[in-house]
């Protein structure tokens, strides 16, 4: 996971329609930081972390990912560096957690160490193991999408809205993991005053309208 990386976004511009969300967005995002995407209800916050991700287009302009030579990475490559949470991806809701987990492992979104007990430890919820994904409470699915998404050792993290539906005492359990995360790229989407000053740079969609 020690893989320095950057993002460039060079004049990315999106629009839905008629409507632009936003313009000529340009900045660098690089490992070992944290930056926080704000803007109010509908401002473009969701829409630009998707770009970024490489998961939808610009209308106009580019987003690369940098090795720490500058080199360009490959499309496939990139979807790979990336855990991505949010509350429009779902989890698998006919699972149980183990088979969640087993099958996330198998396809490399998790490392081969993690195990149910390691897992329902870190995320601090022990709740029946036969129990199915769509049977959790959202708050205890949206915990599930966050730990998967720190446990990943991907080089980038990417979260929309982290908070969403959690109570206080898991607020307080997703800031303290996040702060453990010294080393990844880390963005997050919000307009929640407590998400935003988590993250060291605070970048605000209204300043590219
Ligand atoms: N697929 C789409 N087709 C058309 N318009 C879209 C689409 N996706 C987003 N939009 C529009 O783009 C604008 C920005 O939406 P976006 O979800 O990115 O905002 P946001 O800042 O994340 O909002 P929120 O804080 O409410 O989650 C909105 O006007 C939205 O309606």
């Amino acid at each position: 996971m020690n893989y320095f990386m950057k993002i460039l976004a060079e004049h990315v511009e999106k629009k839905f329609r008629k409507e632009w969300v936003f313009r000529s967005f340009s900045y660098t995002f690089e490992s070992g930081k944290s930056y926080a995407l704000t803007g109010p209800n509908g401002s473009g916050k969701s829409t630009l972390l998707k770009i970024l991700a490489q998961y939808s287009l610009p209308t106009k302009g580019k987003v690369s990912f940098l090795s720490e030579s500058n080199n360009s990475i490959i499309l496939d490559e990139c979807h790979r560096m990336i855990s991505f949470a949010a509350p429009y991806v779902e989890l698998i809701e006919e699972f149980t957690l183990t088979e969640l987990l087993n099958f996330l492992i198998s396809l490399q979104a998790l490392p081969a160490h993690i195990n149910l007990v390691g897992f329902q430890d870190y995320v601090e919820m022990r709740p029946d193991q036969g129990k199915f994904i769509k049977n959790y409470s959202s708050g205890m699915r949206q915990k599930i999408k966050l730990g998967i998404a720190l446990l990943a050792e991907k080089p980038i993290l990417m979260l929309d809205e982290p908070t969403t539906n959690l109570d206080e005492k898991a607020k307080n359990w997703f800031y303290q993991k996040v702060n453990e995360q010294k080393e990844r790229l880390i963005i997050i989407a919000s307009n929640e005053s407590q998400e935003i000053n988590l993250c060291q740079f605070q970048i605000s969609i209204l300043d590219f309208k």
